[in-house]
């Protein structure tokens, strides 16, 4: 899919450089696209490339020369930024591809290869794109289940559990739809309940040829769409080469036939004077004759021109069409992103994309110095209600708390399931003197939820570690501050706040 990648941001790049030749307003007026259909045009360019159309109104009395400057800067950020991308997901992919390469031969080394194994490595070695991240853990995963299972080692529940958790972790990073999301729907809810550990290894084989398929039909639908949109690109930029340059010979035959039809008017106007009848029809007729000449060269321009209207036209039509199913794509993988930052089971921010808001959260108290909190809240002895009541009950508990979290705090505010029974809050503005009041009503309301388990009424608690960012502070440091805060909330008994 990189190859494709590459040979469409190839291909901008030569749009690129066409648009930038028309930067010089000199040169666009001379090249005829003043008119309203070059204006629609870059409007379009403009929409596809950029995302807004910077259209210039209908008889507006600025420079399309202008728009165009514009248009080929946004489009030039664009296409480095494109182009930035595309190495960074090379580095990316080299990176995982070696590991995932590495985990794989380990594993063909190792005593633990069971046949269809063999199957499944060789379809590893073809996989070039997206997911290796994944793979070579679930690789890492496999390899841990079947250990333990072929060494007859005894698997101590909570390492059973880590697997499971780590499985149903990167099922939750998988994001796959249609039938293949399906099936990881069903494993993650096998997952939650027991698993026994013999059925832990063909479960993550079976992970595995999933995750391969799963990539498979993305790439293939990738790769569909970035070859259209190559040969769309292609095609389209032929056709501006072409327009422009019957442009500019249409404008220079207009210009030619002008300076004759005045030419002749002019010798007309000279031999009037002085001359006898016969003499001066002569002259007229053989005057009129060249301009009538002139005359049907210019209706042959102008059916040359029609036709230059008409493929632009078409060109117009082509380019809303690549329009709407870049858009199509567009949605899609924004659909994607926006899964790729939810937390599968509580549908709150995961850590993907608390790392991300903290980055922001951070930058912004770097230049305005206005105040930023960090907390970390961690559900007091969970595991006891997952042992007591079943994972399913400590599931239900986490989606309620996590919808509290998420209602108790401001919209300015960040909450995100760091993992497990760990949240982290982001709390932008709040006075230092004032920071406890918010969470303490947080505290208070996890512990006011009715929780009902096996007919019980069941009270949950919060502990939760606080801070303030501080001068000379990192991401890092002042998230370890909170961290150490909450680890004294837990040791002084726990349904607590201790601020750092
Ligand atoms: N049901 C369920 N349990 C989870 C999930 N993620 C983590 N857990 C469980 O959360 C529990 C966390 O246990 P511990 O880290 O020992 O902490 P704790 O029991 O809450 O005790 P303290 O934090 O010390 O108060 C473990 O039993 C995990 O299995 C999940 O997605 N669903």
């Amino acid at each position: 899919m990189l190859k494709e990648l590459t040979s469409v941001i190839d291909k901008l790049g030569d749009v690129l450089t066409d648009l930038q030749r028309q930067e010089n307003p000199l040169v666009n007026a001379q090249q005829g696209v003043h008119n309203e259909q070059g204006r629609r045009l870059i409007g379009h360019w403009q929409k596809l490339f950029v995302g807004h159309a910077r259209a210039l109104p209908p008889g507006s009395d600025a420079q399309p020369g202008s728009d165009i400057a514009g248009l080929t800067a946004d489009f030039d950020h664009l296409l480095s930024r494109l182009r930035n991308s595309s190495s960074h997901l090379q580095r990316w992919q080299q990176l995982d591809g070696q590991r995932l390469r590495f985990a794989a031969q380990e594993l063909r080394q190792s005593a633990y290869c069971p046949p269809q194994t063999e199957q499944l490595l060789t379809e590893l070695a073809r996989q070039d794109g997206s997911h290796q991240g994944q793979l070579w853990q679930l690789l890492e995963c496999y390899k841990a289940a079947v250990k333990h299972c072929v060494e007859q080692e005894t698997l101590s529940r909570a390492h059973h559990h880590e697997i499971c958790s780590r499985l149903q972790q990167l099922i939750d990073e998988l994001h796959f739809s249609g039938e293949i999301g399906a099936a990881l729907a069903k494993i993650q809810s096998q997952l939650l309940q027991q698993v026994d550990p013999a059925a832990l290894p063909p479960l993550c084989l079976r992970l595995i040829e999933l995750t391969i398929e799963g990539c498979r039909q993305e790439r293939q639908n990738s790769t569909l769409f970035l070859a259209k949109l190559n040969t769309n690109l292609g095609e389209m930029h032929h056709n501006f080469a072409i327009s422009l340059s019957e442009g500019q010979a249409l404008f220079d035959a207009r210009t030619h036939h002008g300076h004759h039809i005045a030419g002749e008017l002019r010798a007309i106007g000279e031999h009037l004077v002085g001359q006898d009848k016969d003499r001066l029809k002569e002259e007229i007729e053989l005057r009129l004759r060249s301009i009538t000449h002139v005359l049907v060269q210019h209706e042959r321009l102008q059916e040359r021109e029609q036709s230059l209207l008409n493929r632009m036209n078409a060109m117009e039509k082509q380019i809303s069409e690549l329009k709407s199913e870049a858009d199509d794509f567009k949605q899609r993988l924004s659909v994607q992103n926006e899964k790729l930052f939810i937390d599968n089971l509580t549908q709150i921010y995961n850590r993907a994309a608390m790392d991300e808001r903290l980055e922001v959260e951070y930058r912004r108290w770097l230049r305005y110095q206005e105040p930023l909190c960090i907390a970390l809240l961690d559900i007091d002895y969970f595991k006891e209600i997952n042992d007591k009541y079943g994972h399913l009950a400590g599931d239900k508990a986490l989606r309620l708390i996590a919808r509290t979290i998420h209602k108790s705090l401001r919209q300015t505010d960040f909450v995100a399931r760091f993992g497990g029974e760990e949240f982290v809050l982001l709390l932008p503005n709040v006075n230092p003197d004032k920071l406890h009041k918010p969470l303490e009503k947080l505290r208070e309301q996890i512990r006011n939820i009715p929780f009902r388990f096996k007919e019980e009424r069941v009270t949950i608690t919060a502990s939760i570690g606080a801070t303030q960012f501080q001068k000379g502070d990192s991401t890092t440091s002042a998230l370890e501050r909170a961290d150490r805060a909450l680890y004294r909330a837990k040791h002084a008994g726990r349904d607590q706040i201790v601020m750092a």
